[in-house]
């Protein structure tokens, strides 16, 4: 493994030295492209063992979850029994945990699962000690709370936000707007639609080429840097990339002057606590509940009152069009799509309520949810309307709309 972490300093400190500029984009590219391929190398499991440990995969639990990552004894353990109630061992010495403890979270009627980790180490990313589990945990996880020690410098920060980097999670960050598609001749076509600052057709070109990728489609509509690039590339092959929400939660401000803690809180997806003094753990818990978008939806049988206990939860941060009819539908049960005639919804989505939805239609949070399924006769209309290639999902929701409407005159909501 030696030579290989080597290689990926010798890359890194070229990397450093060379200037940013048009004339070293395209020897830049090279070199990101190679940095990558080191890493990812040393990523992969290792065949001689040392795989995955016992007690560390924890089953994904209720609606979201989030891992808390950070250096040792910022108070990540003492952060989960305090929003959880989960005892997991807190303590002034390093490394107090060593394996993934889960602990629930419920609020507004969800529930979000909260992980406690080892503290990281510098070098998790190398695949040293627990490190690379706890990387891949927090893969898995829908939000990264990074827990920091208010009290020290804020390189801790940047050194995470770096070690997640470098195994391909991007922080607070969007998927760049760009694609590259491989076909099957044609050779290399490129577009760009917005001017660009650091990529060019040569510099996509030269970088593609060491992908060993000839034959490929190249759009860009952001102006996106070299890592975006390859950040795609990448994404295409063995090491997917993550675009995952962060909260940088500063613990221990008991420790720290008023004007200290006002400048901390000040900064991006920030929030300041202390676990010990419960100072702003409400806060937190909304602004948790704020950057995670859930959209509950309550369903609904005709002529009863909405079902307030268990709501359908919709993740709405995973792209854009996550809180469909059609994805509440799915989470009900996939085979009510096959007799889904339309939804009725009440609440801030729909102009008025009741209304008449599609498939398409975005739900937004506390929107009450009724399915209207088809008649036997209307799904045979369908089947044959499939068979002769006609349109029906989607086209007919006026009807839909007047009839569903009237039908649920001899029913109202009863709220
Ligand atoms: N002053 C102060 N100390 C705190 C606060 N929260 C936690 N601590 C202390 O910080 C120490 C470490 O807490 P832990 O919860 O064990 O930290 P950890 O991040 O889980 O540590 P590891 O599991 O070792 O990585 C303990 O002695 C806690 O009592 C706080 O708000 N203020
Ligand atoms: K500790
Ligand atoms: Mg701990």
């Amino acid at each position: 493994m030696a030579p290989l972490l080597d290689k990926i300093k010798t890359l890194e400190l070229e990397i450093g030295r060379t200037q940013k500029n048009k004339q070293t984009a395209k020897h830049l590219g090279d070199l990101k492209a190679k940095l990558c391929a080191a890493r990812r190398e040393l990523m992969e499991p290792s065949k001689s063992g040392g795989g995955k440990q016992a007690g560390f995969e924890v089953g994904r639990f209720g609606d979201s979850r989030l891992a808390l990552i950070g250096f040792p004894s910022v108070g990540k353990s003492s952060l989960l029994t305090a929003l959880t109630g989960v005892q997991s061992e807190a303590a002034a010495y390093e490394f107090t945990t060593l394996t993934c403890i889960p602990g629930v979270i419920h609020y507004n009627d969800t529930k979000i699962q909260l992980l406690d980790l080892p503290g990281i180490i510098m070098g998790a990313a190398q695949g040293k000690g627990r490190g690379r589990q706890v990387i891949s945990t927090a893969r898995s996880a829908d939000m990264i709370i990074m827990v920091l020690d208010a009290t020290k410098d804020d390189s801790q920060r940047q050194m995470l936000t770096k070690e997640l980097n470098d195994v391909g999670i991007r922080l607070n960050k969007e998927h760049p707007r760009l694609t590259v598609t491989k076909t099957k001749c044609g050779g290399y076509r490129y577009n760009a639609t917005v001017p660009l600052t650091e990529l060019s057709s040569e510099v996509c070109y030269s970088i593609l080429h060491s992908y060993r990728m000839f034959n490929v489609d190249v759009v860009i509509q952001e102006d996106a840097s070299i890592d975006d690039f390859i950040d795609v590339l990448e994404e295409a092959g063995t090491s997917p990339r993550r675009y995952s929400k962060c909260l940088f939660v500063y613990n221990k401000i008991d420790l720290l002057s008023v004007a200290q803690v006002d400048e901390l809180a000040r900064q991006e997806f920030t929030v300041v606590i202390s676990v010990n003094k419960n100072l702003n753990l409400d806060g937190l818990l909304e602004r948790i509940w704020q950057e995670l978008n859930l959209k509950r939806i309550y369903t609904k049988k005709k002529g009863l009152f909405p079902d307030f206990e268990g709501p359908l939860v919709l993740t709405a941060q995973r792209g854009d069009k996550t809180s469909t009819v059609e994805n509440a539908v799915t989470l009900l049960h996939k085979s009510i799509l096959d007799e889904f005639r339309c939804a009725l919804v009440w609440g801030t989505s729909v102009r008025s309520s009741p209304q008449a939805c599609g498939l398409k239609h975005e739900l937004q949070d506390e929107d009450v949810m009724q399915i209207l399924k088809m008649t036997a006769a209307e799904k045979t209309k369908r089947a044959h309307g499939k068979k002769t290639g006609a349109t029906l999902a989607g086209g007919n929701t006026q009807i839909d709309a007047k009839t569903a409407k009237e039908r649920e005159k001899k029913a109202p909501l009863k709220t």
